[in-house]
Order: structure tokens, then sequence, then C-alpha cells
């Protein structure tokens, strides 16, 4: 795997040697990584190598993270799960707010970004599931965060709205330009979406792939092809 160059002046996030174990088992096994500002970066897995283990650790929500070199990622960041985790008891509105002081303007132009212009005093029970994840991201970029965490945000979404929402995601991301950790079982969700893409595999990053394909990225485009092939071949999955 060819090292992956970053002017070292821009960097968002620095990772050193990070480990974790759960029980005696290895499933970080000193990873190193480096994100620019501004850099999408697709976090790719098999189910349970690790992936959201080493996102907790990048939002410094799991303390027991450990290594001999160090974690430095900005205090500006922002988490997206896969379930949008609104507070039922505030309308939309307050739930893209909530913490912020004085932000309601900022608050209703997000809204009006992912689409929800109107629907600032629902409540998030009245939201579909998609409208409800788009809720999260105008909660997540109202703080114009440096570093947009994502794990799966639309593993539960159908497939039609998933869709929209990759279209949504690079639109906001072009406009606010945070650097991005996505985590993704997805690997056409990777390609269409990242400036590059990690495989994480047994502890360590396999696979540090720079996305060179333009916009807009068709899934029948036949360099698209190639670079699926490349990374389900990566992930174990046979390809005939
Ligand atoms: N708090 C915990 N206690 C014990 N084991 C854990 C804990 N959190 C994660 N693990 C284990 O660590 C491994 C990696 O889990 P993790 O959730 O990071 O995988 P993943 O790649 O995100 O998987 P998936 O794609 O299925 O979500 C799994 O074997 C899991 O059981």
């Amino acid at each position: 795997m060819a090292p992956h160059t970053v002017a070292i002046d821009d960097l968002v996030v620095q990772t050193q040697n990070l480990h974790r174990s759960f029980d005696g088992r290895t499933i970080l096994d000193g990873l190193n990584l480096r994100i620019a500002r501004g850099e999408f970066v697709a976090l790719l897995g098999r189910s349970g190598s690790g992936k959201s283990t080493f996102l907790k650790a990048l939002a410094e929500l799991d303390h027991e993270v450990t290594g001999s070199g160090h974690l430095d990622v900005p205090e500006n960041r922002s988490v997206v799960f896969q379930d949008a985790r609104l507070l039922p008891w505030l309308r939309v509105l307050e739930n893209v707010t909530l913490g912020l002081t004085g932000a309601d303007d900022a608050g209703r132009r997000m809204l009006r970004e992912v689409g929800l212009t109107g629907r600032e005093r629902s409540w998030p029970v009245e939201l579909s599931g998609g409208e409800q994840q788009r809720v999260a991201l105008a909660r997540s970029l109202v703080r114009e965060p440096e570093l947009l965490l994502a794990d799966e945000p639309f593993g539960a979404l159908d497939a039609l709205t998933r869709i929209r929402m990759h279209a949504l995601l690079k639109e906001l991301c072009a406009r606010h330009r945070p650097a991005v950790l996505l985590v993704t079982h997805d690997v056409d969700e990777a390609i269409s979406l990242a400036d590059r893409v990690l495989v994480l595999e047994q502890g360590t990053f396999v696979e540090d792939l720079s996305i060179d394909l333009a916009a807009p990225r068709q899934p029948d485009n036949p360099r698209f092809g190639q670079l699926r092939r490349h990374l389900l071949t990566k992930l174990g999955v046979a390809t005939h």
C-alpha cells in the first residue's frame, strides 16, 4: 500500500500507532492516519473489523484507546450515527441549535440547505427516517465542524433515499468543507463520495486508495467498476 502524502501543516486528523483490544483480542493494531483539511475519507471493512471502534476513538468517545504515539483531532467536530438520535421532546429547529445560543437563523439556513424549510416546528416523530437523518446532518454542520465523523449514516435508509442523501452530503461538504471520515460497508457509497478510501482488515489499513474519478461518478462507468472490483478483492469478496 502506497503511503498517502498530505501537507503536514494542513492536517485535521493525525493518529499514530493507535491500539485497541477487547478482552485480549486486538481490534486496532497500531493505526496511523492523516486526514487533511476538507478531505473526504471513507472507511470500509468487514463486519467486526473495527470501523466503529476507530471512529469512536477519533470522536474521543473511547478513553481506553492506547498507543505509543498520539491522537490529534479538532475540538470542533461532529458525529452522525446510523440513527438520527434526535431529542423527541424538542422541535426540529431546537434539535439543530441545541447547545448553541443565538443560532436560530443559522439553524433555519441549515434546515433550508437540507431541504426541510417549513418543518422547523415539527416534532422528530412527525418526520420520516430520511428526514430525521437530514436534521441530524443539519445539527452536525450548523457548528461548521472541522471534522465530520459519520458512522453508517445512511445504513438504515432505503436505496432510493440513500442515493438522494449521497447527493445531499456531497453538496453540503462542497459548501461547508469539513474533513470527513465516513464509515460504511457499501463500496459504491465509498467510491461515489470519497476522495480516498481506506480498508480496515485484521486491525490495520490494508488499502489507502485515492479515487481518481471525475464527477458525476456513475456506477456504470468502467473505471468505477475497476475500483469496485479492486476494493471488493481487498475486502476478501471474490469478483468474477
Ligand atoms: N465495548 C466492547 N466490548 C467488547 N467488544 C467490543 C466492544 N466494542 C466493539 N467490540 C468488538 O470489537 C470488534 C469490532 O467492532 P466494531 O463495532 O468496531 O466493528 P465494525 O467494523 O464497525 O462492524 P460493523 O460493520 O458490523 O458495524 C467486534 O468484534 C466487536 O465485538
